[in-house]
Order: structure tokens, then C-alpha cells, then sequence
């Protein structure tokens, strides 16, 4: 899916969401866990009850690799299961010796068909340009969501002056157009939105971090939006298990609504 296609989704569907399908055995409803495949069973029923009010749905790998090869036809089906028009993220977080960089790139985009993987930049641009894929997008890991995102992304080098994230942001769009390079910025982030914004103005942003991790949507919002939206925010925990009993699905739906409703005010708001 390209650039202008992903913004007429969000445009049409008045919603940026994208919805983690981070599905794990000991937090699905008990009831699905005797069905002959828990996790795409859980999977389905979250899909036919959200996708009209996302844009786009990630699993998180996370989840399926640990259950081996059953994890791995889950993930098949679930990636069979989202309808089409929705845009879809391999959470992976890659990134190796280009050979081997090459390979992860055939699995999620070849094998899986996903649209985007997540690729983390820490081994540099013979690392990232092998997921760089005809109408395929990446994904880098830029200023992350989690408490240890200090550790080495606000490492400020003594030459540039720029912090190790911004060297990211700065380097790599020497690699790639914004028609194939969305950057990760946590949602947990929002008060560097603004200079991040301009260090990548025309890129997509994923954005994790609200519902479970605390994240604020409506500075996100205000200081993350671009012409095209430019934002796909995530959020897996807050809507998946909004409930864990028979009503999950329904209390997802609204979670989701929820979330689509917001996203629509700050849509409104930027494009009036
Ligand atoms: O790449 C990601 O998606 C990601 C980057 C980041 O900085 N923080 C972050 O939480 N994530 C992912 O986003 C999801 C967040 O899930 P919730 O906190 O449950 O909404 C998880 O799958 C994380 O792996």
C-alpha cells in the first residue's frame, strides 16, 4: 500500500489506529482456549469486531515465534484473515548482515505478505536496505516508548552535537523515500513530538505507547500530524483485553471506537 492510498484509508475511516495483536495463551478469554487454534480464534473475533474503525493491524511476532511452528500457521491465518485495504505491520524489530537482513525481509514480506516490518537501525544502512522492498515499507526504531530508550538513544555524540535517535532520523533518510521509510516514535515521547516532526516532516510515524503504556494521544496528535496524517498510532493491551470474558470482542469494538472517536476530533482539528 502506498503513501496516498494509506492517507484515503485514514481519510475515509476518519481513524489513524492501528491495533496490536499482541495475543497471548494466558490472557485470552478461558472459553477460546479449548478451540483448535486459541489465538486465531481470538485473532478473528477481534478483527470482525475493530477493523472498521483502524487503519491497520501489527502483530507482534513476539507472540507467535514462542509457540513454534503452531504460533507461526497462527500468524499464517490471521494475515489470511485481515481484510484487504488494511495496512499491516510485522512487529519484528530485525536488522542483521545484509544476507541475512535479506532473508527476514522474504519472510515478512514474501511469505507473510505484510506491508511493513519493523527493523531496528543499530547495525547500520547494509543492515536496513534489504527490507527496502517495491511497494513495501520499513519501519525503523527511532525514539522508542520504554524507560530504557535512554540508554542509548540519548546518547548525545560530541561531534554532531545530535542525539544518537536524531542521527537516526537524520541518516536514514538518505537511505529511503517517505514513500518506503516510516520511523517508530513512542507515544510515551510526545513532548519531543514537535522536534521530531521537523527533523522527518513527510514521514509516517508508528507511534506505540497509548492505553497501557500511558501514552498522550492528543499531544501526539497536535504535534505529530503532517499533511498526509502522518500517524499511525497503536495501541495492542488497552483495546485486545479490554475484557477477558465472553463480551471481549464487543468491549475491543468499543475501545476501538473510542479511540476512532478522539482520533476523528484531532483529524477535524488539523484539517479544518
Ligand atoms: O515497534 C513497536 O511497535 C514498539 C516500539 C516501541 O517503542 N514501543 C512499543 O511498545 N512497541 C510495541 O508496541 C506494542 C505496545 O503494546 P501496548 O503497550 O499493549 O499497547 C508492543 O507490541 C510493543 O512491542
Amino acid at each position: 500500500m502506498d503513501r496516498e492510498a494509506l492517507f484515503q484509508q485514514i481519510k475515509k475511516k476518519n481513524s489513524y489506529l492501528c491495533i496490536g495483536l499482541d495475543t497471548d495463551l494466558e490472557k485470552i478469554p478461558q472459553h477460546l482456549r479449548s478451540t483448535a487454534d486459541p489465538i486465531f480464534e481470538f485473532n478473528k473475533q477481534i478483527i470482525d469486531a475493530t477493523h472498521e474503525y483502524c487503519v491497520a493491524y501489527k502483530p507482534n511476532i513476539a507472540f507467535y515465534e514462542a509457540l513454534g511452528p503452531k504460533g507461526w500457521e497462527s500468524l499464517q491465518k490471521t494475515m489470511d484473515y485481515i481484510p484487504k485495504g488494511l495496512f499491516t505491520i510485522a512487529d519484528a524489530k530485525r536488522g542483521d548482515i545484509g544476507n541475512t537482513s535479506a532473508l527476514y525481509a522474504r519472510t515478512f514480506f514474501e511469505y507473510f505478505n505484510f506491508d511493513s516490518v519493523t527493523v531496528a537501525p543499530y547495525m547500520g544502512e547494509d543492515s536496513v536496505k534489504p527490507f527496502l522492498y517495491k511497494d513495501k515499507w520499513v519501519i525503523l526504531l527511532a525514539h522508542t516508548s520504554n524507560p530504557g530508550s535512554s540508554d542509548f538513544q540519548l546518547i548525545e555524540s560530541v561531534v554532531t552535537g545530535r542525539k544518537l535517535y536524531e542521527e537516526v532520523l537524520l541518516k536514514s533518510q538518505r537511505w529511503a523515500t517517505p514513500d518506503q521509510l516510516m520511523y517508530v516514535v513512542g507515544a510515551t515521547q510526545a513532548e519531543k513530538m514537535e522536534s521530531i516532526r521537523a527533523q522527518a516532516p513527510e514521514h509516517f510515524f508508528l507511534v506505540p505507547g497509548i492505553g497501557a503504556q500511558g501514552g498522550d494521544l492528543k499531544m501526539v496528535s497536535q504535534y505529530g500530524m503532517n499533511a498526509q496524517c502522518g500517524l499511525l498510532v497503536n495501541s495492542a493491551r488497552a483495546i485486545i483485553y479490554a475484557s477477558n470474558g465472553q463480551d471481549f470482542a464487543q468491549r475491543a469494538r468499543q475501545e476501538a471506537v473510542n479511540v476512532r472517536d478522539e482520533m476523528a476530533r484531532h483529524l477535524q482539528d488539523y484539517y479544518k
